[in-house]
């Protein structure tokens, strides 16, 4: 049997819509695999009761066939779906991974970021690997047509997720079709100071790359309270505050001094909207990790 934990992540991060992607420390999915004739899904854990078992409909199940790797798979979720967390892609990455192993495929980690897309394009409709990018690969992750740019960041954040739920193929159809140069323009610049904060783990450059005028405000529109959560941990200190993924999550970048306040502040924000929440303080962290029997 073979264990692997897959990272949470946060994609987008404003103005890198379905390119960029962070890791987080915490939350993570836990995904164990034993060769069989035929893929089995057992689903446990956050949400785990929204999650289908049947391999056709189960992000896992897309990962093990694109693998030719037939296993008995169990998840344990620590990542709730439809949070704006890659809820999909921490289970699919994990299981990359394992499967990749498991049977000996071979693939490096980049090789398996298209494999773990699939799962993607089957619950979402579109195999954006700006999620699995980072779970598979940890820090920083810019993932286009052409492959996948890493960097080690270390950049302490808050994801706050509200207990409402946002499907990111529903979230998908907000997002407009076109945008003006004016907002092209401003969007090249806040993503490439986003990249070189990222480059120098610098959270002032990355909060303030965060700014988004094309696709977050639509977004926005599906979180309740989403508004003053964001004033309230800008007030706290935050240096950038934004959706996270397609929401509901948020997603602030702070120091660390800051993160508690932060944290404490959104949640008293949602919570005066009338929307429980709970704030994960963590950091950008590392990619899915591998455990063979006994280690
Ligand atoms: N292994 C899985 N983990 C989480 N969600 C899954 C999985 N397999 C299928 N799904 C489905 O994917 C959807 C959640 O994905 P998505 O909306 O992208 O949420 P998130 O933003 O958290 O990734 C739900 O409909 C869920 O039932
Ligand atoms: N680029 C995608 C990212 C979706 O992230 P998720 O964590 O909400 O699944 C999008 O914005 O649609």
């Amino acid at each position: 049997m073979l264990t692997v934990r897959a990272p949470a992540t946060s994609a987008n991060l404003g103005s890198g819509f379905d390119v960029f992607g962070v890791a987080l420390g915490t939350p993570a999915d836990v995904v164990r695999v034993e060769r069989a004739s035929r893929t089995t899904i057992t689903v446990t854990g956050a949400g785990s009761q929204y999650i289908p078992e049947d391999p056709a409909k189960n992000t896992v199940g897309a990962v093990a066939e694109a693998l030719d790797a037939p296993a008995r798979i169990r998840i344990d979720k620590g990542v709730r779906p439809s949070s704006g967390l890659g809820s999909s892609a921490a289970s699919a990455a994990a299981a990359a991974v394992a499967l990749n192993e498991l049977y000996d495929r071979g693939r490096s980690r980049a090789e398996l970021v298209p494999v773990a897309a699939e799962g993607e394009a089957l619950v979402s409709g579109a195999a954006h690997a700006d999620n699995v990018a980072p779970s598979l690969l940890g820090g920083f992750t810019v993932a286009t047509d052409d492959g996948v740019t890493h960097v080690d960041a270390s950049v302490p954040v808050v994801a706050c997720l509200p207990d409402i739920s946002v499907s990111t193929r529903d979230a998908r159809g907000v997002v407009p079709d076109a945008a003006s140069m004016d907002e092209v323009v401003d969007t090249v610049g806040n993503a490439a100071t986003l990249t070189v904060g990222m480059t120098r783990d610098d959270p002032v450059l990355v909060g303030k790359g965060m700014e988004d005028e094309i696709v977050t405000p639509e977004r926005s529109t599906l979180i309740d309270g989403y508004e003053s959560v964001r004033e309230a941990a800008l007030e706290a200190g935050a240096t950038g505050v934004t959706v996270s993924g397609a929401g509901p999550g948020m997603l602030a970048v702070c120091h660390r001094r800051d993160q508690r306040a932060i944290a404490s502040a959104m949640v008293d924000a949602f919570d005066a909207a009338g929307v429980e929440s709970r704030a994960y303080q963590t950091a950008i962290g590392e990619g899915a990790t591998l455990y063979r029997d006994g280690s």
